[in-house]
């Protein structure tokens, strides 16, 4: 799913009206409608609040508010209207002002009347939408400030006002802080930054039908992933399929103390459809690692507490690096060994060898910068924040967080998964794709591990592109542990968890096998 920007989703309102001969009213009667069904949905029938305050601006945003206010008033919900005066009103606007039945009592808004709002009013925050030009100031403002301290219970329509749709406004500006957001069409990209969580609450987005062709046509760096993107995405094994066919992957991981990362990575590479998984771990955690991994191969290295040693790569069609590593400079010296053998081409026109990096892997890249010209093309890195920053420079906001993303998998032409709440997929072309499973249950030591594992397995697949794998194995991730999650609940989800829910989450995005008979 693709996501615009304010003025791309303009014209999309725009071409959408031409290309299917509406209104804009009745567009915005869509838009309306699905509001009202956000409602029937939180009330059903019968149970309706007590108290439903509208507040409208001057816009199509405020025209939605007001459309919403007649199909709820003809709901029998009992509502009422508050409008922020202004010079300017749109056609929209007028048009739904003119429906809107006698009987639903409408205030204008001044800075000595401001709308009753109690904890339990019920409040529609149709100020503004996409149309913000600037940061709320004047009566808007205070408009917000008073919403806000009520703490009441308020959809925001669209995006909350005084919130830009993809920029960040300057600090102590007014935003309406709400507890839901429903959005028409497309979501926004503030909807997906975490400096936003405080004002977006739980969002979701409505299809109003907003023309699929004009969709198409636009372009944008910044896209969605959700379940409708990910159907059919892992192909399905082929009836004469063995274990080579999937690939043989290397795992370089642990460190005393810290093997259950080893362990958690190769459980799930294995969980990931691998054809044959080698471990390469240092001597201690032999007995542990042969003992919960009976699937895999070992390898042992010399030295007893961390790795010194690169294998031999030539068996292996993918290898990891990172989960429980430790950064001593032995282990540092198998990374530039392994940057260096996988940024020669393995045959003369073969892609180079699938790279995933991950933890104190990275750390390591932090600490030798220089050794980030080595990276070969589409190595996957797997920073959370501080790690990226390690990497890069610390971000002034989310945004410029992006930014900084966008720029480092371009320059280093690698693919660059930045862990959290939606966690953002960079591609080599400029990309950013969000994706849309995973809960904060997650937040737990070993997660990161597991994913490194599935990446690992699927970049192994030779029959996956290297930003389908990368796609696939994160919208997976997040999928199993929300499975998880459904079992165990948030709080008491461990990583294991997540790795035995990888097969369910797995075959959600399979293609049905066909002619295999
Ligand atoms: N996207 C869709 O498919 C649909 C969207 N709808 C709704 O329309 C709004 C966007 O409406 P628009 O008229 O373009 O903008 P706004 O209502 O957000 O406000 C515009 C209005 O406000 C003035 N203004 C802008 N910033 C400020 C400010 N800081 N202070 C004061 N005044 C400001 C501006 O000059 C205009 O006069 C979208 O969000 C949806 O809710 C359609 O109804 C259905 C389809
Ligand atoms: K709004």
């Amino acid at each position: 799913m693709k996501i615009l920007t304010a003025a791309q989703t303009r014209a999309l309102d725009q071409a959408t009206i031409t290309e299917q001969g509406l209104t804009s009213a009745q567009l915005m009667e869509r838009a309306a409608q699905a509001l009202l069904f956000w409602f029937y949905g939180q009330y059903g029938y019968g149970r309706v609040p007590a108290d439903t305050l509208l507040l409208c601006g001057p816009g199509n945003n405020g025209g939605d508010g007001l459309a919403l206010a007649r199909l709820l008033h003809e709901a029998n919900y009992s509502v009422r209207v508050a409008l922020l005066p202004a010079s300017r009103y749109s056609p929209d606007w007028q048009h739904n002002r003119q429906r809107l039945p006698a009987a639903v009592p409408v205030a204008e808004i001044s800075a000595g009347a401001l709308p009753a709002i109690s904890a339990d009013t019920v409040v529609v925050d149709a100020l503004f939408g996409t149309g913000l030009s600037r940061p709320l100031a004047g009566l808007a403002a205070a408009v917000v400030a008073h919403l806000n301290q009520a703490q009441a219970r308020v959809l925001a329509v669209d995006i909350p006002s005084g919130l830009f749709a993809e920029a960040s406004q300057p600090a102590d500006s007014a935003v309406v802080r709400a507890r839901h957001t429903v959005s028409f069409g497309l979501p926004k990209l503030a909807f997906l930054l975490p400096q936003n969580a405080e004002f977006v609450g739980e969002w979701q987005v409505e299809d109003i039908e907003l023309s699929p062709g004009f969709i198409a046509r636009t372009t944008t760096p910044w896209h969605y992933t959700d379940a409708a993107t990910m159907a059919g995405q892992l192909p399905p094994r082929p009836r004469f399929s063995h274990k080579g066919t999937f690939g043989h992957a290397l795992l370089l991981a642990g460190s005393r103390g810290k093997m259950g990362a080893a362990v958690l990575a190769a459980g799930a590479c294995l969980r990931g459809g691998v054809g044959l998984l080698t471990a390469h771990i240092p001597a201690c955690g032999y007995d542990i690692f042969q003992n919960s991994q009976p699937e895999a191969m070992c390898l042992s290295d010399a030295q007893p507490d961390h790795i010194s040693e690169l294998p031999n790569l030539k068996p292996y069609q993918a290898v990891a690096i990172g989960p429980g590593l430790g950064q001593h400079a032995a282990s540092s010296s198998v990374l530039r060994q392994l940057l260096e053998a996988a940024s020669q081409p393995r045959e003369k026109t073969g892609p180079p060898l699938p790279l995933v990096l991950d933890a104190d892997a990275l750390n390591l890249l932090g600490q030798h910068r220089e050794l980030l010209s080595l990276l070969p093309e589409n190595a996957v890195l797997t920073p959370h924040p501080k790690e990226f920053e390690r990497l890069t420079e610390p971000a002034r906001d989310d945004y410029h967080r992006l930014e900084l993303l966008r720029d480092f998998a371009q320059q280093h032409r690698c693919l660059v998964v930045l862990k959290g709440a939606y966690t953002c997929l960079a591609t080599p072309g400029g990309e950013l794709h969000f994706n849309s499973t995973g809960n904060p249950g997650m937040a737990t030591g070993g997660s990161g591990d597991v994913l490194t594992g599935l990446l690992l397995a699927l970049r192994a697949d030779a029959r996956l592109l290297p930003f389908e794998a990368v796609r696939l194995a994160v919208y997976a991730h997040g999928l199993a542990g929300d499975l998880a999650a459904h079992e165990t609940g948030e709080a008491g989800l461990v990583a294991g968890d997540i790795v035995r829910h990888l097969g369910p989450a797995l075959s959600r995005c399979s293609q049905r096998a066909q002619n295999t008979k």
